[in-house]
């Protein structure tokens, strides 16, 4: 009780600053944070007493600036917490001072918690200055409310996903440390890539940016376990840059531009559950390797090695409205795998590749992973074990096993990503030329437009590939996007910015950047913009 009256003392909250449990938690300037992380240690407590599990909470706010902090909690399999908890989050969040207690009661009666269950909650942070202090709030409030905490300190968030997770499994997915996550990766890369012969040095080389981040240091400390066959040059490393500024995923998917320059590169992000790769070419030129071609390099693997195993299990890629629209087509047209849209967000990406045998799914920004539903890994397993397995199965299904084992399928991870697609890459003998000429990418724009009143006066459906209010919207940006060839756009608010995002491809930049341009300018007329009108690109 003393602790919830130090901290709620420090609530500086401005006036009319409610937040929102979000697309990925609470994120907001650091200085608004202290209280609200108390509040959620106290939250995980409640969820590990209802759960009978332990809870993670991850303090990260990712991409977003150095300034700018947030939390995350975590379900006991490594999934992102339910709505209904994500609905509580809100609600404890900006609970006045004195009502914090009956809104804890609230949630125990509602949910029927017994407050005589042991609780447990893991706790990790990025390497932002701000983070110490909150996680501090954090663990303070799950021993306020006598839970029992295991401070991780300095992991990345899917590191904490993965710790969650074996955990609960009782230690069936890993070992619950950080030596174990490296372990585990490591050997499940080394198996795959005993599989690519010949390689030379040039190809176990990857220029790594680390976004100056929690990423960059456990590159480091995991670089020893992959025994050189995976030479990773590292940039940003965060002696001495800041965190994310003019580097990581965030910055080279939305700016379209390169931080370092060479064959093969990738970028984490702050928190390093998201990588895009990238290299330059011959003449100069930035090609960007998103989130749409990792599941397509992902998905053409695995689909090849069910076939050489003859496993008939059903693959699907799931992808949001910002995939690019040669990706779906070339997954769809080509290579006939299921392709599903959902909302923008991992959780609802995640929630809908559950629904399959293997599930591919990535965010075009380079969040994404694989999961394997407990039926396949099974079938798998008994097919390496079978004596009857003939050679070209067995090794099929061999790699197979060590893709899954490779794969955080807790949550997306960098680092797990970069080793299965280095895998891929490997096995098949491809550089990211190759890689790249998969299908070519419809030159695209991203803008963001800023409304006076709540951005949810823009309300969508199909996904968010539709407008349905402000009136006349939708309409506009249909007689648009005719104007255009192969276009395409949508616009929605967004979830972590208090702003609407505008999309738009089409088959030449040009096009893309007016039909941006032109659709911003319709939101700012239709949904009430402020500032100055949006100026054309060129
Ligand atoms: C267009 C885009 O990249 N949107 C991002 C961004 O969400 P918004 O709701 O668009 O702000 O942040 C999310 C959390 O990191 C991420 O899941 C999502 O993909
Ligand atoms: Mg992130």
């Amino acid at each position: 009780i003393v602790q919830m009256f130090v901290y709620n003392c420090f609530q500086n909250q401005p006036e009319g600053l409610t937040l929102q449990y979000g697309t990925a938690g609470f994120r907001t300037h650091a200085k608004h944070l202290d209280h609200i992380m108390f509040r959620m240690g106290l939250l995980a407590t409640l969820r590990s007493k209802k759960t009978k599990s332990t809870i993670g909470v991850m303090v990260t706010a990712s991409h977003n600036p150095e300034e700018d902090n947030g939390v995350k909690l975590i379900d006991p399999m490594g999934e992102m917490v339910t709505a209904a908890w994500e609905g509580y989050a809100t609600q404890l969040a900006n609970a006045e001072q004195d009502s914090l207690l009956k809104e804890l009661k609230d949630i125990i009666k509602k949910e029927d918690i017994d407050m005589s269950e042991p609780a447990s909650v893991y706790v990790g942070k990025d390497t932002r200055p701000s983070s110490a202090s909150l996680s501090q709030a954090v663990l303070d409030g799950v021993s306020s409310l006598g839970g029992k905490t295991h401070d991780y300190g300095l992991v990345t968030t899917p590191q904490l996903h993965y710790m969650v997770c074996c955990c609960n499994t009782h230690g069936c997915y890993g070992s619950p440390t950080v030596e174990g996550y490296y372990q585990k990766l490591s050997q499940a890369f080394l198996q795959l890539t005993q599989n690519a012969l010949n390689r030379t040095d040039d190809q176990k080389r990857l220029l790594v940016d680390g976004a100056n981040g929690i990423g960059a240091l456990k590159m480091r400390e995991m670089e020893p376990f992959l025994r050189s066959e995976l030479q990773v040059v590292l940039s940003n490393d965060g002696s001495s840059g800041k965190l994310n500024h003019m580097c990581g995923a965030d910055y080279v998917k939305v700016q379209q531009k390169a931080p370092q320059v060479g064959e093969r590169c990738c970028s984490f992000d702050g928190d390093a559950d998201r990588i895009v790769y990238y290299y330059t070419d011959s003449k100069g030129c930035f090609h960007l390797l998103d989130g749409d071609k990792i599941a397509t390099l992902i998905s053409t693997y695995l689909k090849e090695l069910l076939t050489q195993a003859g496993l008939n299990l059903q693959i699907a890629v799931v992808q949001t409205a910002y995939a690019n629209g040669s990706s779906t087509r070339y997954l769809e047209d080509v290579m006939k795998v299921t392709v599903c849209c959902t909302k923008t967000g991992v959780k609802h990406l995640h929630h809908a590749a559950q629904e399959y045998d293997i599930g591919v799914y990535f965010e075009a920004n380079g969040h994404g992973t694989v999961l394997f539903s407990k039926a396949a890994q099974k079938q798998i397993q008994e097919l390496v074990k079978d004596p009857n397995t003939n050679d070209e199965r067995k090794r099929a299904v061999k790699l197979l096993e060590s893709t899954i084992n490779l794969i955080n399928q807790t949550v997306g991870d960098a680092i797990s990503d970069m080793l299965m697609i280095e895998a891929v890459l490997a096995i098949r003998g491809m550089s990211a030329q190759d890689w790249d000429a998969i299908y070519t990418d419809l030159p695209n724009r991203q803008l963001k437009v800023t409304v006076c009143a709540d951005r949810r006066v823009i309300d969508t459906t199909d996904a968010e590939r539709r407008a349905v209010s402000p009136e006349g919207l939708q309409d506009t940006i249909d007689t648009l996007v005719k104007k255009y060839k192969s276009a395409r756009s949508f616009v929605r608010p967004s979830g972590t910015e208090d702003v609407v995002r505008v999309y738009a491809e089409a088959d030449t930049q040009e096009s893309a950047d007016s039909l941006a341009h032109e659709v911003s300018l319709a939101v700012y007329r239709l949904a009430g913009g402020i500032g100055d009108e949006p100026k054309p690109l060129h």
